[in-house]
């Protein structure tokens, strides 16, 4: 059995205990979440600096504070967001107490992009865990010291049967995409995520949202404040030096 096939079977065992369901465990678990961001931020910082050379500022600013606040928003938000909606009764079910209750998916999996790679892999997982599901965490490649880091400090802080890293390049990721999962969250090139070319195609019976990149055009109009549009162009173009989704390209008119 390989490495991935073993992540993703002992994570469906762990989530089938029901552990990851409970409300407290899974605050407990976005709490320790946090604790590592803060904690470890160093360590954080200096992979940053080797794979892409991020500065100690730009750290907080493009990947660890959007997790913070994404933590906390889940952790104060949880029990509201899990607790049973009330539906309309209706004739067939004027005698029945009718609600819609929350459930987790099950087992999730997780695949990170090089370029924000700790904002756009712990984003899903933390959704995932506030959730109630079990996920795999597959960190990219490309930022092969972060990835290393994550794969050292995730199972610290966090039930390491239920939210296991699987390192690797394609070859993992594609033997991961083997597995069943309920749910595949990609994000990177959307050509691959889209079409596979041996890439991130899941069975038809996975829910698959992502996040790919695109064009991001920029219209100017006759009317509009030049100096405003040049700054918040310029801004977006240059950005993490370039190296984001949103980068504008330029439409002629
Ligand atoms: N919309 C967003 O929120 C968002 C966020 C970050 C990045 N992006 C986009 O993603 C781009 C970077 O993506 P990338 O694809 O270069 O990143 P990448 O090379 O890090 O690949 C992303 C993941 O896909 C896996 N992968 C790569 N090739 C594969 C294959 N053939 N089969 C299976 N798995 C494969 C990798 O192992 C990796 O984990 C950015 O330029 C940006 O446009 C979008
Ligand atoms: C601060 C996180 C920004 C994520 C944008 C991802 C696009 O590449």
């Amino acid at each position: 059995m390989s490495r991935e096939q073993q992540a993703v079977e002992r994570a469906r065992k762990a989530f089938l205990t029901g552990r990851s369901k409970q409300l407290d465990y899974r605050i407990a678990q976005l709490k320790s979440l946090r604790r590592l961001l803060v904690e470890r931020n160093q360590e954080i910082c200096d992979a940053l600096k080797k794979d892409l050379n991020k500065s100690e500022l730009g750290t907080p600013l493009y990947e660890t504070l959007g997790l913070e606040g994404e933590i906390m928003l889940a952790v104060n938000k949880l029990k509201e967001w899990a607790a049973p909606r009330p539906v309309q009764k209706d004739l067939l079910t004027l005698s029945d107490q009718v609600f819609i209750q929350p459930e987790p998916l099950g087992v999730v999996l997780v695949i990170g992009a090089w370029n924000y790679p700790w904002a756009v892999t712990l984003q899903p997982l933390i959704g995932a865990i506030a959730a109630g599901n079990a996920a795999i965490v597959k960190p990219s490649e490309v930022s092969a010291h972060t990835a290393k880091v994550m794969e050292e400090l995730l199972p610290i802080y966090l039930d390491k049967e239920l939210y296991p890293v699987v390192t690797g390049g394609v070859a993992e990721t594609q033997e991961l995409l083997k597995q069943r999962f309920d749910l595949i969250f990609y994000t990177g090139n959307p050509r691959r995520g889209k079409t596979g070319d041996g890439g991130c195609r899941p069975s038809p019976d996975t829910r698959y949202p992502g996040a790919g990149g695109g064009r991001a055009p920029v219209t100017l109009t006759r009317d509009c404040d030049i100096t405003i549009a040049c700054r918040r162009i310029t801004w977006g173009k240059f950005t993490n030096c370039g190296q984001t989704c949103i980068a504008p390209r330029l439409r002629p008119m």
